[in-house]
Parts: structure tokens; sequence; C-alpha cells
């Protein structure tokens, strides 16, 4: 659906964010991008999303591609389903009227994100975890076969976070969507994707299955702390956290014995 051929790219001359990044996506499978602030993560996806060219390789994409930006200011008093009926902008008729159909749809897509109670509400007026699931309805209209994320949990409270983890996991099951996703949380990458890339510095990546690139050693190299991974064991679940090891606590009970 997308390949991605020793891709590369940089802004300032030779100060390469990422280079000779290859990878596929494929039809009901999720890829993770985890790494660092700056790392060009963003760029990644705009590359993909055909918004910038590369300095360097190719992206083939044979398919439609729903984009989830982090945020988005709506420039118009939208309400939530105006702003999810955009999504719908390729399907318009000759005089770009949106007809009930497209009307229905929206509102499908809104329901699947938990939204069809605020589906009258102003945009503008919705807290920041509220838009970006709306955000993600919008996408979902356009009935694209890829979707693209950018960092989708970073609003939302620790529930919101599994809806939208759940939801992308479906996305990819039951539609056979290809989804790419942004995170800044390794453990929503190995609850819910398949595949993992992380973006290091100095332009090097690691990618491989979710399993093999989400070790120990890999994240504390990619984020130069120690990281320690813990799994929760409920009756019929494994929860896994990666704990970042600040000193935090240590510093603490040395403050308080002092
Ligand atoms: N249009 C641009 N012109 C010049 N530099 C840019 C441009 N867009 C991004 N950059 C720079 O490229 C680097 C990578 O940016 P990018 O937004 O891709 O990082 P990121 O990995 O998504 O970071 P974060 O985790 O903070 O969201 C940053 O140093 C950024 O300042």
């Amino acid at each position: 659906m997308i390949t991605v051929d020793k891709a590369g790219h940089w802004f300032r001359p030779e100060h390469w964010l990422f280079r000779d990044l290859s990878f596929a996506l494929a039809p009901g499978k999720i890829t993770a991008v985890l790494g660092p602030n700056g790392t060009g993560k963003t760029t990644l996806l705009r590359a993909l999303c055909g918004t910038l060219a590369l300095r360097e390789g190719s992206v083939s994409a044979d398919a439609a591609i729903g984009y989830v930006p982090q945020a988005l200011n709506a420039g118009h008093a939208y309400s939530a389903l105006d702003m999810v009926l955009l999504g719908r902008a390729r399907y318009l008729g000759r005089f770009g009227v949106p007809r009930q159909a497209d009307a229905e749809r929206a509102f499908e897509c809104l329901s699947e994100v938990g939204l069809a109670h605020i589906a009258t509400q102003r945009y503008d007026r919705l807290s920041g975890g509220q838009r970006q699931l709306v955000l993600l309805a919008r996408a979902l209209a356009t009935d694209c076969r890829v979707l693209v994320l950018d960092e989708p949990a970073s609003a939302l409270d620790l529930a919101n976070q599994g809806v939208v983890l759940r939801l992308v996991r479906q996305l990819a099951d039951r539609r056979e969507l290809a989804v790419l996703f942004t995170t800044h949380h390794p453990d929503h990458a190995l609850g819910v994707a398949d595949e993992a890339l992380l973006m290091l510095r100095d332009a090097r990546h690691i990618h491989g299955p979710i399993e093999n690139a989400l070790t120990e050693a890999n994240l504390s190299e990619l984020y130069g702390v120690p990281v320690r991974r813990v799994d929760a064991i409920a009756t019929d679940e494994v929860a896994t956290a990666f704990v970042p090891l600040y000193g935090l606590r240590r510093a603490a009970s040395r403050a308080e014995a002092s």
C-alpha cells in the first residue's frame, strides 16, 4: 500500500534527520514510530502524506491516506459534525454540497470514536482530547485505506487512550487499514502495533517486529535514560509498561533521611 525506499531528509544541509530508511505499510498491519523530540517523526509523516519532498529516496502509495494531525484549528465556527463532514470533501458532488449519505457517514464516524453526543457542539470549544478524537473521525470519514496518525493519544486521559488504541487495532483488523502512528509511549506501541520504527539521533534507525524492536536496551539507547520493562498481569490480560529510571524517588528518600 505504501512503500518507503531509502528515504532521507534534512532541513539544514548535511544534518540528516533520517537516511536510508526503507519499510512498507501493509493492510491490517500497524507500525509505531518512536523517537526523541526533533528526530524527524512528523517530517517522515509529511513525506508519507506527500506534503514534503524528500532529499533522498522515495515514497510510493497506491491507496488513499487519511492523516490525523495532533491538533488543528478550525478557523470557522464549525460544529464537531461539520469538521468530520470535511473528510467527505473528495466525494462531494459538482456543487460541493454534502448529501444526506455524507452526513450519515460523518455521524457514523463520530459515533465510532464515541462522540455522537457532541455532534452539534462547536469544535473550537471542545477539549483538546475531544478535538483529537474528532480529527480521527474526520480521517475515517475519508474512507481511506491507510491511516497516518501523529501522536493520536497525546491529549487523551488514560481511559480514552485505551479507547483510541483499541479503535486503531480494530480498524486494522476489521477494515484491513494499514496504520502508522507516532508516539512517545512505548507501551502504546507494544499494546497495538505489529512493527516499530525507532528513530535514533544521528539519522540512525531500528526497524523490526514489535517485540524485537522494543527491548530495554533499544529504548535506553533511544531516549538516553535507562528503561526497564514491567509486566502487570491481571486475570485475563498482560499490560506492559516501560519505566524510565530517572532516579527521582532515590533522590527524594535521600533528602528525607538527611
Ligand atoms: N519546515 C521546516 N524547516 C526547517 N526545519 C524544520 C522544519 N520542520 C521541522 N524542522 C526541524 O526538523 C527537526 C525534526 O522535526 P519534527 O517535527 O519532524 O520532529 P519530531 O520527531 O516529530 O519531534 P516531536 O517529538 O517533538 O514532535 C526539528 O529540529 C525541527 O525544528
